[in-house]
C-alpha cells in the first residue's frame, strides 16, 4: 500500500439540492483525519480547500443542469490536482463536498490508469444524466459523466472521454434510483449490489465479489464513498438520507476487507453534512471508515 496520502478538500455544495455539505471537509478535520491515518503509519500532507463559490453569490442558469459552470470549473480545478497528485506517485484522498466531485477525482485518477476500477457506496445511483434527473442537481450524476454520458461540458474534463468503462464499475447500497437510472443500469449491465443483495448475502460475501469484480481488467481501484450510503441512523449528517442502509458495523466490514485486498489508489468521502448532523457523528464515521479502507488495526 502507497503509504504517502494528499489530503485536498472541496467544499462544494452547488452540485446538491441543499446548503451544508460546503462545511464537510472542516467537520472531518476537526474529527482528526490527519491524526488517524498517520497513526497508521502513513505521511500525510493536507493541501487544505479548493476555493469554491457560494451559491448566494451565483444564479442558477439552467435548471436540469444546476451551476454547470461553477460545478464544471472547480472540477476541472479537482480533476488537475489529483492528476498531480498521481504523478508525484501519491494517494488522492478527497474531502467532499457534494458528490460531484467525484466527476474531478475520477477524471484526475483515471487519466493515469487505462482501465480504472471503481467502487461507489451509495443510497443513490448517481447515474442521472440532465435528461433524467429529475433534480437538475448534478450531484445525482456524476457517474453517467464519468462514463462518458452527459453535458460536454463535464464529460470533457481533462479532455477525454469516458473516463470508466460500464465492466469495471461496482455499485453498493443502493436503495433509492430514478427511473432513467434503473434504464442506464440495465443497458449497460452495470453491477449493482442493492440493499436486497446486502440483506440476502452478506456484506462479506457482497465486497468480496465486488473487489474480484472491480479488478478482474483493471490497473488500480477507485473508492467513492457517499455517507448516505449507510444508514442515518448511523450517519445522520447527510442531505440526501434513505433509510434502510448500510450499518456501522457492515461499513467497517466492508473497508477492511478492500484494505485488505489492497487495491485502493485513491479514495473520496463524500455528502458530509455537518448541518443536519448530531456533534459531528457522521463525519467521525467518516473518518473511521477512512482509516479501516487505509488498513487501520486494533491488533
Ligand atoms: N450524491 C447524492 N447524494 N445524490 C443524490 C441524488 C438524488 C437523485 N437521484 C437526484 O438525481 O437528484
Ligand atoms: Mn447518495
Ligand atoms: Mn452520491
Amino acid at each position: 500500500m502507497n503509504k504517502d496520502i494528499t489530503i485536498i478538500g472541496v467544499p462544494l455544495d452547488l452540485g446538491a439540492g441543499r446548503r451544508g455539505v460546503d462545511m464537510g471537509p472542516s467537520a472531518i478535520r476537526y474529527a482528526n483525519v490527519k491524526d488517524r491515518l498517520e497513526k497508521s503509519g502513513y505521511h500525510v500532507l493536507d493541501l487544505g480547500n479548493l476555493n469554491v463559490p457560494t451559491p448566494e453569490t451565483y444564479k442558477i442558469e439552467n435548471q436540469k443542469l444546476k451551476y454547470l459552470k461553477e460545478v464544471t470549473a472547480i472540477n476541472k480545478i479537482l480533476a488537475e490536482q489529483v492528476s498531480k497528485i498521481m504523478q508525484k506517485g501519491r494517494f488522492p484522498l478527497v474531502l467532499g463536498g457534494d458528490h460531484s466531485i467525484a466527476i474531478g477525482t475520477i477524471a484526475g485518477v483515471s487519466k493515469h490508469k487505462k482501465n480504472l476500477g471503481v467502487i461507489w457506496f451509495d443510497a443513490h445511483g448517481d447515474i442521472n444524466t440532465p435528461e433524467t434527473s429529475p433534480s437538475g442537481n448534478i450531484h445525482g450524476m456524476p457517474l453517467a459523466v464519468s462514463l462518458g454520458e452527459g453535458h460536454p461540458d463535464l464529460t470533457q474534463i481533462l479532455n477525454f472521454s469516458p473516463k470508466i468503462k460500464s465492466e469495471n464499475i461496482v455499485l453498493i447500497g443502493a436503495r433509492d434510483l430514478d427511473k432513467g437510472e434503473r434504464n442506464f443500469i440495465k443497458e449497460r449491465g452495470i453491477r449493482v449490489y442493492t440493499m436486497h443483495e446486502i440483506d440476502r448475502l452478506g456484506m462479506a460475501q457482497v465486497v468480496e465479489e465486488a473487489i474480484y469484480y472491480v479488478t478482474k481488467n483493471t490497473d488500480g481501484v477507485h473508492l467513492s464513498l457517499d455517507l448516505d450510503g449507510l444508514d442515518p441512523n448511523d450517519a445522520p449528517g447527510v442531505g440526501t438520507p434513505v433509510t434502510g442502509g448500510i450499518t456501522y458495523r457492515e461499513g467497517h466490514l466492508a473497508m477492511e476487507m478492500i484494505a485488505e485486498a489492497n487495491i485502493l489508489i485513491s479514495a473520496e468521502f463524500v455528502e458530509v453534512n455537518p448541518i443536519l448532523d448530531e456533534r459531528n457523528k457522521t463525519a467521525h464515521i467518516a473518518v473511521g471508515l477512512m482509516a479501516s479502507a487505509l488498513g487501520e488495526k486494533l491488533l
